[in-house]
């Protein structure tokens, strides 16, 4: 049995019985789970699934039947030698969840989410997505036999409107940006009474998330890295993935995470976070219509955005954006030197990266996990124009070899 305990306010602590709810009523604060104590240590996990259902008593499902499981998780965390070495670290990992079930690591939150709603009986699920999100829960919804509503902007990329239709969701393709999209979800999904998985079942849907931080740790022989980079849009993956460090070490599964450090890495056509930690300001002043080829962190208005701040604080943290051309040789550079194809947002990750050691502020002999959190089949517009063009050859030997060389 799973060991849910309450839902607990952000902001003033008030205390919850486990239910379909998401910000407290005093104050409006957003609300987190709480767990009872679980009797765990580093060997529970030795023999368990390899999925990230491997956690599942921090997870915030009470019975095992009704975990809803593509077997997504557990991905690898890549020693990028080749990388570190034309960036200059010695000790970097690429956590890869691009290969998840839906290519993104929105399989973990969706999955926790969408176990929930079929947990607590509800009738249909949705979510609010740049596209990534849409598969994952769409993906999740099929499995468990539960009606999905996708509420995303109409200019994201095909193939995750096509992957998303595919599940059987039915797609509301929304004129405007995401946070219009995601305004129309919260209404449509508070009045029918639908589970919309990072709306109105929030608390949960983000303790998917955590798990990144659980996999790393283990994965490194239960140790806390020295340093994260973290591609932000809301900042909702930033803050249970520091949550999920916490944890482990509350539950005496890693040692201390004071000196653990975090990036928080941004598209410069959106980002808010970054402009308000420059700014040394706690206000994140949202942007209207992000331009950005990362469309999957194109969220003007992010939710978490203040709470990310928090983090960076206590974490001496540092947040940094790039611009398309930086994001591109980003996903380039991670392609041809650790065979890893991500989606722009891991182009960020790797951009910001590759920006920070360049300026000094990364040391070489920091253990260093850049998150690459999606897969690049999702979108191959964003490369096409700085890819070599192919000159088609008659099937013949001679012919190539001249083309060749
Ligand atoms: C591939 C990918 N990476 C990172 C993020 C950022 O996650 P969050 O919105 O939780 O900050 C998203 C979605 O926003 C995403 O789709
Ligand atoms: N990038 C997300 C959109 C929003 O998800 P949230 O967790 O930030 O609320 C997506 O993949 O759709």
């Amino acid at each position: 049995m799973g060991s849910i305990k309450s839902l607990r306010c952000r902001e003033c602590g008030k205390e919850y019985e486990p239910q379909f709810r998401y910000v407290c009523e005093e104050c409006f604060g957003p609300l987190d789970v709480t767990y009872r104590e679980a009797s765990i240590n580093r060997h529970t996990f030795d023999l368990r699934e390899k999925t990230y259902w491997r956690y599942f008593e921090l997870l915030p499902i009470t019975d095992k039947a009704n975990v809803v499981s593509l077997n997504a998780g557990l991905t690898p965390l890549q020693h990028a030698d080749k990388l570190g070495e034309r960036l200059g670290l010695k000790n970097l990992y690429i956590k890869n969840d691009s290969v998840n079930p839906t290519f993104s690591f929105k399989d973990r939150p969706a999955g926790v989410a969408v176990s929930r709603a079929k947990e607590t009986k509800l009738k249909a699920v949705g979510c609010a997505s740049t596209g990534n999100l849409a598969s994952a829960t769409a993906a999740h919804a099929a499995k468990a036999g539960l009606p999905c509503y996708i509420f995303a902007p109409s200019d994201i990329e095909h193939v995750k409107i096509a992957q998303a239709l595919s599940y059987g969701a039915e797609f509301v393709a929304v004129e405007g940006t995401y946070d219009d999209a995601n305004r129309v979800a919260s209404i449509i999904g508070d009045s029918k009474g639908y589970g919309i998985v990072n709306i109105n079942m929030r608390p949960y849907y983000v303790e998917g998330s955590k798990t990144l931080a659980y996999e790393v740790a283990e994965q490194l022989g239960w140790e806390v890295p020295d340093r994260l980079i973290i591609p932000v849009g809301s900042g909702a993956m930033l803050n249970a993935i520091c949550k999920g460090f916490e944890e482990l070490h509350a539950l005496g599964l890693v040692g201390s995470v004071k000196n653990l450090k975090i990036v928080a890495a941004q598209p410069h056509g959106c980002a808010p976070v970054v402009d308000a930690f420059k700014r040394n300001s706690d206000e994140v002043i949202p942007v209207e219509r992000p331009e950005t080829i990362a469309k999957s962190l194109a969220i003007g208005d992010p939710g978490d955005g203040i709470y990310v701040l928090k983090r960076l604080k206590q974490y001496g943290g540092l947040a940094e954006e790039v611009g398309d051309e930086e994001i591109r040789d980003g996903i380039m550079m991670l392609a041809q030197s650790e065979g890893i194809f991500t989606e722009p947002a891991g182009g960020v990750s790797v951009g910001v990266l590759k920006k920070l050691v360049d300026e000094g502020n990364i040391d070489k002999d920091e253990k260093v996990v850049c998150y690459v959190t999606g897969n690049g089949l999702k979108a191959t517009e964003a490369i096409i124009g700085v890819l070599p063009k192919l000159t088609a050859v008659k099937p013949d030997a001679a012919a190539v070899s001249a083309m060749i060389g």
